[in-house]
């Protein structure tokens, strides 16, 4: 019997995602990177694997395209919500999130941002905005954890910054004990963040929603921006609502890109 999954994407962010509420499927790091593989196998930045919760509506696991499985996903977090088509709370290993849509958007309440450098985590103490650190001319980031660890850099111009050669150095940084998500952001203009994230375990993204995320939530603290702002990624904005004590509020468009079949056995 054929095996299905559901390629999506949030804003160019894509996913292969596989339903297996109702029949398990087996995942391990090599199967999850086999199926990743944009030459050799499917293809995407991360896959997410639906599972039976007993505390959520449903379980979803994420793994990276390295094969790594992570705590949170936002863009994958709203094509789950498009694909539910209803409101519900689903378990991740972040915590747990309600999803809603209307019928352009998918709404998320991602949970409270975490600052505490332990709950980054770092390797050492240290003050999270602001940090008294720096690679190759970037200094003073703020360390958000919104269910993931982040790092976020704030410049004159993000777009002249080589994300492409300092993210890979700082996400395995021995500061990050569980690795990091580096984002790169200027203030672009009226309450409008311009963001580019290399992520941990995927590298350069069209767009993600836990960046947008923790980066909004530290240009809110730094009070640079005010809630909600709009967050441009090169795949697209997201807008970002946030106050201190309440969760992160995120919105923004998911999009179902074909039904496929496959054999999972092929991807070891
Ligand atoms: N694309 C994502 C984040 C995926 C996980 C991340 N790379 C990590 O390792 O934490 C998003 O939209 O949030």
């Amino acid at each position: 019997m054929a095996d299905r999954f559901i390629k999506m994407h949030g804003l160019g962010n894509d996913f292969v995602v596989i339903d297996a509420r109702d029949a398990p499927v087996e995942m391990t790091r090599a199967r999850a990177r086999a199926i990743a593989d944009r030459h050799t196998g499917i293809g995407c930045d991360q896959l997410v694997l639906l599972e039976p919760s007993s505390v959520a509506d449903l379980k979803m696991r994420i793994f990276n395209a390295d094969g790594g499985e992570v705590e949170a996903c936002g863009n994958a977090t709203r094509c789950v919500a498009t694909l539910l088509g209803a409101s519900a709370q689903i378990e991740t290993a972040g915590g747990m999130l309600s999803v809603s849509r209307d019928d352009k958007q998918a709404h998320v309440a991602m949970g409270e941002p975490r600052f505490a450098w332990e709950q980054i985590p770092l390797a050492m103490p240290m003050a999270t905005e602001r940090m008294p650190v720096g690679w190759s001319g970037l200094e003073a980031p703020d360390a958000v954890n919104v269910g993931n660890p982040h790092i976020v850099f704030f410049v004159d111009n993000a777009d002249a910054v080589d994300l492409g050669l300092i993210g890979p150095e700082i996400e395995v940084d021995p500061l990050f004990p569980q690795r990091v998500n580096v984002n790169i952001a200027s203030v672009d203009r009226d309450n409008r963040l311009k963001l580019r994230v290399w992520e941990r375990g995927a590298g350069l993204t069209q767009a993600c929603g836990t960046g947008a995320c923790a980066t909004a939530v530290a240009a809110i603290r730094r009070k640079l921006v005010q809630s909600p702002v709009t967050v441009a990624l090169p795949g697209g904005d997201l807008v970002i609502a946030w106050a201190p004590g309440e969760p992160i509020r995120m919105t923004g468009p998911a999009t179902r890109v074909f039904d496929g079949e496959t054999d999972w056995s092929r991807f070891g």
